[in-house]
């Protein structure tokens, strides 16, 4: 495995990469759920591109920034089991060498609903970074997980409108055996929260299989006082409005103390 962490070094590392190329980008602190990414990349493609990178223009003032978790060492061996031919770990000087950008891509008035709205600038900074990775790692395919339902749908929308020829792949979200999804964020839990956190799952699967499911999953929240609800919505499997019939999608947030996780499903209407 080539480890990058300089611009030259990857220009390099990709020019001598042969077949088609896929990348998984993350923020580090791997689990699971990017080993998933990594295998169903590892499947696809003749190259594995790894990028590792936490992203200040994402977080707004206020956020983990500062706290999210660096284990890069770990992560590099993760990688390396993983069959990772390339691992790109820049900085965020070697990411954004004029400092704050001038320009940031815009991601229209869905990018300011729900992960928008609670996190301003969220995903200006989230199609921002992730649009400079594909210029730097120049991939045929590129996978994202669907915990971060929002997020891969805005990503499908940049390649789509902005005509990047490359292939977004979704990959299912990985749980524990409890049902909670696996975040890097899980490891801010105590164990009482670990507890309560699993209301996020809990309240996805029962409104899934109900008749009302908004009602039912904000019933469900109310049963976990600890646990502060952000949003528990049910869209189409575009995001767009809920529909009467069919595949839907249900989207949740929340905050377990100072934690804030999200989930989603999907439910088939009657
Ligand atoms: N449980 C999971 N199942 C499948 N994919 C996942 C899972 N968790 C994260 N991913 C995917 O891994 C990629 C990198 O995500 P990231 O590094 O932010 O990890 P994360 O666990 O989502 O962290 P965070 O706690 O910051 O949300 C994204 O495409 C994300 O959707
Ligand atoms: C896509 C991403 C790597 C961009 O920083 C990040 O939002 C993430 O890890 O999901
Ligand atoms: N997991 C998506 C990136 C973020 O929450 O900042």
């Amino acid at each position: 495995m080539i480890v990058a962490e300089t611009r030259e070094q990857l220009a390099v590392a990709r020019a001598g990469a042969r077949g088609a190329v896929a990348v998984v980008m993350t923020m580090g602190a791997l689990h699971e759920g990017h080993a998933e990414l990594l295998r169903a990349a590892r499947a696809e493609a003749d190259t594995v591109l790894l990028t590792i990178f936490v992203n200040p223009l994402q977080f707004a003032p206020g956020e983990d920034f500062e706290r999210y978790p660096r284990t890069v060492e770990a992560d590099l061996a993760i990688a390396e089991r993983a069959g990772v031919d390339i691992a790109f770990t820049p900085t965020p000087e070697i990411m954004y060498p004029q400092g704050e950008p001038a320009v940031r891509v815009d991601p229209g008035p869905a990018g300011n609903e729900l992960e928008g709205a609670s996190r301003p600038g969220f995903f200006h900074g989230v199609l921002t970074v992730v649009n400079k990775l594909f210029q730097l790692t120049r991939p045929d395919v590129a996978y994202f997980g669907e915990k971060d339902y929002q997020q891969l749908g805005m990503i499908r929308a940049m390649v789509r409108d902005f005509d990047l020829p490359i292939v977004v792949r979704g990959v299912p979200t990985v749980r524990e055996p409890d049902g909670l999804a696996l975040s890097s964020r899980n490891r801010y839990l105590a164990p009482a929260e670990r507890q309560a956190a699993l209301v996020l799952s809990r309240a996805l699967t029962k409104a899934a299989r109900s008749e009302d499911p908004v009602a039912v999953g904000i019933a469900e929240f109310a049963t976990e006082p600890e646990v502060k609800l952000d949003y528990f919505v049910l869209t189409d499997p575009m995001l767009g409005p809920a529909p009467a019939h069919g595949a839907g999608r249900l989207l949740t947030a929340a905050w377990v103390g100072g934690t804030r996780l999200i989930d989603n499903i999907a439910v088939d209407l009657p």
